[in-house]
């Protein structure tokens, strides 16, 4: 499909209606009136920011869940414009009456307004989550040892076929475990690392599609692969162990990383910290560690690893809003990585689909063949069998949020 031709598409299946933190007893409720005010309290607590910066926290935290839904007033902010046009259908709303995803993404961008991030001033473009982020790499280094000691091992033995469908394999399923550290649930101070357990556990995988995706992928030769990433931490790691796995045996010439270009959902990883952890790396005590970093360097000053920054990352649009122009960019990829729970919100438009609808129905629409990573951590999902519905309330009760079960579902190019 040629560039001028490209038709922008939408889920071909009625649309239900968003997700709302207005539904009481939801964990879009519990998030809004609960977990969002603890996030700016634990901004607050981690940063050293002057008496103004904090009276504007506090301004926020008091307006949710009452308070209206207001322009945002940072003007020298590069996503200002858009974010009027964002936010006028839903002005002088409270924040539970907006959609889940929407009050979500406005949220952090409240934060960022109120620590000055788009100013003039000291406090311009400082992250105001970098502790949380840098603690989620240094209490991961025994994880990272050992995913970088199977990623080198991988690499050297990616000789045959079946070898090399199962590296991969399980170079995926590390990368989606590595989506259960997320700092917006759970803060590392709090062991959050404690989460980095086994990067192979199958019978939580309630969709598995990696046969389908090996088989496709090492038939690759120097194609190019793009993720649209999630978080930093460990999960980045695991994000890069396979970058480095398919660039080093040449099944990818190339790997795009698309990343926030701000800071948003705690830990949410930018390009100065795909940047940063590359450094870490290269810096390691470890020998396997040390070798991930210096070859992850490498790639980037070839070209074959790029960092993209784009501002509707940080929207709060359902991904068939995509912007026309990241559309066209995204449809020269052979395929694309989807990581984490809150980008798998927004393939479905973070809305109220039957959870036995096809995934690969609504999502028809994508732009590239994807794989979609992801721990459920909210109340939406697709794909499932209704015997797995009938049987996961019985087994955990919390199966739609509390991260432990996960999902790798393949969508091929439909058009
Ligand atoms: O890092 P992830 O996997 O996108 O998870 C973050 C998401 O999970 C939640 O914490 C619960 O859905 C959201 O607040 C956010 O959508």
């Amino acid at each position: 499909m040629t560039p001028n031709n490209i038709q922008k598409l939408r889920p071909s299946l009625p649309i239900p209606t968003e997700i709302k933190g207005a539904e009481i007893g939801s964990f879009a409720h519990f998030t809004v009136c609960v977990r969002l005010p603890e996030i700016a309290q634990r901004v607050i607590a981690e940063n050293d920011f002057p008496l103004s910066i904090e009276q504007n926290l506090q301004v926020l935290i008091a307006e949710i869940p009452n308070g209206k839904i207001r322009d945002l007033q940072d003007v020298d902010a590069p996503d200002l414009a858009d974010w009027t046009g964002y936010i006028e259908p839903y002005k002088g709303n409270n924040w539970l009456e907006v959609p889940w995803y929407f009050a979500e993404a406005y949220f952090y961008r409240r934060i960022l307004e109120a620590t000055t991030y788009f100013q003039v001033g000291s406090w311009q473009n400082v992250d105001p989550y970098e502790k949380q982020k840098r603690l989620g790499l240094e209490t991961t280094i025994d994880a990272i040892g050992t995913l970088s000691e199977f990623g080198k091992s991988a690499i050297a033995s990616a000789t045959d076929i079946e070898t090399k469908k199962n590296a991969f394999g399980q170079l995926l399923s590390a990368d989606l475990w590595g989506n259960r550290v997320d700092l917006s649930l759970w803060p590392i101070l709090e062991g959050g690392s404690s989460r980095v357990e086994s990067t192979r556990e199958q019978s939580f995988i309630l969709v598995d599609d990696t046969a389908i995706i090996a088989e496709k992928v090492v038939n690759f030769q120097n194609l190019r692969i793009d993720f649209i990433v999630d978080n930093a931490g460990f999960e980045l790691i695991g994000d890069l162990c396979l970058a480095d796995y398919l660039l080093a045996s040449n099944l990818a010439a190339v790997v795009h990383l698309h990343l926030k270009a701000h800071p948003i959902f705690v830990s949410d990883a930018m390009s100065k910290d795909v940047l940063y952890t590359i450094e870490f790396l290269a810096q390691a005590t470890d020998v396997n560690v040390k070798e991930l970093g210096l070859r992850l360097k490498d790639y980037i000053e070839q070209g074959r690893l790029i960092c993209q920054e784009n501002l509707f990352w940080t929207s709060p649009l359902a991904f068939w809003e995509m912007p026309e122009l990241l559309y066209q960019e995204l449809t020269k990829s052979s395929l694309i990585i989807v990581k984490g729970d809150a980008n798998y919100r927004r393939t479905i438009g973070d809305r109220h689909w039957e959870y036995t609808t096809p995934y690969q129905s609504i999502t028809s629409y994508f732009p590239a063949p994807f794989v979609a990573l992801r721990t459920l951590k909210s109340e939406v999902a697709a794909g499932l069998s209704t015997e797995q519905l009938e049987q996961l309330p019985q087994q955990d009760a919390q199966w739609l949020t509390n991260g432990q079960w996960g999902v790798i579902q393949f969508v091929d190019r439909h058009h």
